[in-house]
């Protein structure tokens, strides 16, 4: 029988292409990623790291259950160790101040705010939505890309922490809660799920292309 998970991906199957197919996958594919492109990627990038710890923290105070607590707890810190080092000391390497690039830019905006706003106001099983809709389709693409050789050390090393094993565990963590929270709800909240499902890769897709400037 076809999975909830499942039934996300088949139902959003064009919108899930659009992200694994979106010009910075292709471009860091095939090795040509302009570095002012990641660098513009990592400060917006970072800056949703911090969105991400919050967005953890609201689902961690709606979790049903001490075992759901103590995984997520994990996976938070993990962001703020691996991840938030990560980020200092790449963007301290390649010369990027954050504070030199825009911070208003709409697709950024949207991305975060959507997240943020569905985390504060909405249920643990949304919330096991939106993360799994932003670590399955990052562990997708990357898993596929990470088999390219890469000539930036930086993208590398990016694309190789979503691609490991532990970032597999945690997107697969998802999946499975997600399939397992689905049992107990009603027809309308698993459509409802699926809408937000998709919102969540079009407000990725939006921000994906910002790097590439302020259109
Ligand atoms: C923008 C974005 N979406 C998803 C992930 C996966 O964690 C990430 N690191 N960044």
């Amino acid at each position: 029988m076809e999975t909830f998970s499942e039934r996300l991906l088949r139902e959003h199957q064009d919108t899930w292409q659009a992200m694994q197919q979106h010009r910075f996958v292709c471009d860091i594919e095939q090795d040509r990623l302009p570095a002012e492109v990641f660098n513009r990627y990592l400060v917006f990038e970072g800056q949703f790291v911090s969105t991400a710890i919050a967005i953890f923290a609201l689902g961690i105070s709606k979790a049903p259950d001490i075992s759901q607590q103590r995984w997520l707890t994990g996976v938070l810190n993990a962001l703020l160790d691996t991840q938030i080092t990560w980020f200092d000391a790449v963007l301290a390497k390649r010369q990027v101040s954050p504070a030199d690039y825009p911070n208003d830019l709409p697709g950024v905006i949207r991305f975060r705010d959507g997240m943020l706003n569905v985390a504060r106001e909405g249920s643990y099983a949304q919330f096991i939505v939106l993360m799994f809709g932003a670590e399955w389709m990052y562990y997708s693409w990357c898993k596929r890309v990470s088999e390219k050789s890469l000539s930036d050390e930086d993208i590398r090393r990016w694309v190789e922490l979503h691609a490991e094993e532990e970032f597999f565990q945690q997107a697969g963590w998802l999946k499975t809660e997600l399939d397992r929270c689905a049992q107990t709800l009603s027809e309308t909240e698993k459509s409802a799920l699926s809408a937000l499902y998709d919102d969540v890769l079009r407000w990725e897709i939006d921000f994906h292309t910002q790097a590439y400037g302020e259109e």
